[in-house]
């Protein structure tokens, strides 16, 4: 069977016998920079809903993989589908638009500006009213306004970040500018949500709160999420699959405790020589 019979089979079967919705998959895809072959001949895909973990020893091809996702980055080789169709190359921007958000494992905030600030630059694609409603203020531009502010408030509520709604981005601590980052990535209202180690720099407590935050993002708006993560407790907690990639290749996928019993996985982890 072909992989677009596959793609139509899980979305017909969906709709009757709850199996899961191909929401996005990669099929042999291959990145190279120049002689780094950063990712080899990856094949997995993400179900709507589910979280989906993208794990692997240090230089993997994991962020190569989520800005292939994001449009960031275009593989040489291989095929993407997004929403149950080929995905034609775009630019991140496009990716966005078309419903899918992401956060950076270094944080990639307006440092200068405030959290409310920050979180506002999430809704700019879902800007509609022209330039010389917004320059005026009124009608409905400020109708439109009305609205963004509305959700923001409504994200900045969920995410336990009024306190800090009027403070400089760059004069938080480190666990609170990565809950703005996914604050702003919310604001866009996005289908699958990309995070590049989202508890990377956090101590216990902070990594507690995002892993609540996460999992209530999951179930509360429906948001499909692919995440980066090197914590294997908290990989093994939240996701409901694993990919394992080492060195460009995929070497492992399945649900966390299949992934955890996998021999090629330990040893890429104890790194055990190729
Ligand atoms: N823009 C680039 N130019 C050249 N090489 C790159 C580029 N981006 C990634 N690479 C190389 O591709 C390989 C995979 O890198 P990538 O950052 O995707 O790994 P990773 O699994 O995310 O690693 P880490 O866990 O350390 O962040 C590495 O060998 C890296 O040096």
């Amino acid at each position: 069977m072909t992989f677009q019979a596959n793609v139509s089979d899980a979305m017909t079967e969906s709709t009757t016998a709850k199996e899961p919705e191909m929401m996005l998959a990669v099929e042999h895809v291959s990145l190279s920079f120049g002689g780094v072959k950063a990712i080899t001949d990856i094949s997995f895909d993400i179900h709507r809903g589910e979280i989906r973990a993208i794990i692997g020893p240090n230089g993997a091809g994991k962020t190569s993989m989520l800005n292939v996702i994001n449009g960031f980055y275009h593989p040489q080789e291989g095929t993407i589908y997004w929403q149950g169709k080929v995905r034609r190359r775009m630019k991140p921007h496009e990716a966005a638009k078309s419903g899918i958000a992401r956060t950076f494992q270094n944080v990639a905030l307006f440092k200068g500006m405030s959290t409310l600030d920050n979180v506002m630059t999430g809704r700019g694609l879902k800007m509609k009213s022209n330039f010389l409603w917004q320059c005026i203020h009124k009608g409905p531009a400020l109708r439109e306004e009305n609205e963004h502010r509305a959700k923001v408030e409504e994200i900045i509520d969920f995410l336990e970040i009024q306190h800090i709604r009027n403070k400089p981005v760059g004069k938080l601590p480190y666990g609170l500018q990565k809950r703005v980052e996914l604050a702003r990535a919310l604001a866009m209202e996005p289908d699958l949500l990309l995070l590049d180690e989202p508890m990377a720099g956090m101590n216990l407590e902070e990594k507690e709160d995002m892993s609540r935050f996460i999992i209530e993002t999951n179930q509360r708006y429906g948001t499909t999420i692919a995440l980066i993560e090197h914590d294997m407790g908290v990989v093994m907690d939240l996701s409901d699959r694993v990919v394992v990639l080492d060195y460009g290749k995929k070497i492992g996928d399945g649900p966390p405790k299949e992934v955890q019993a996998n021999q090629e996985v330990i040893d890429a982890y104890l790194g055990v020589s190729h």
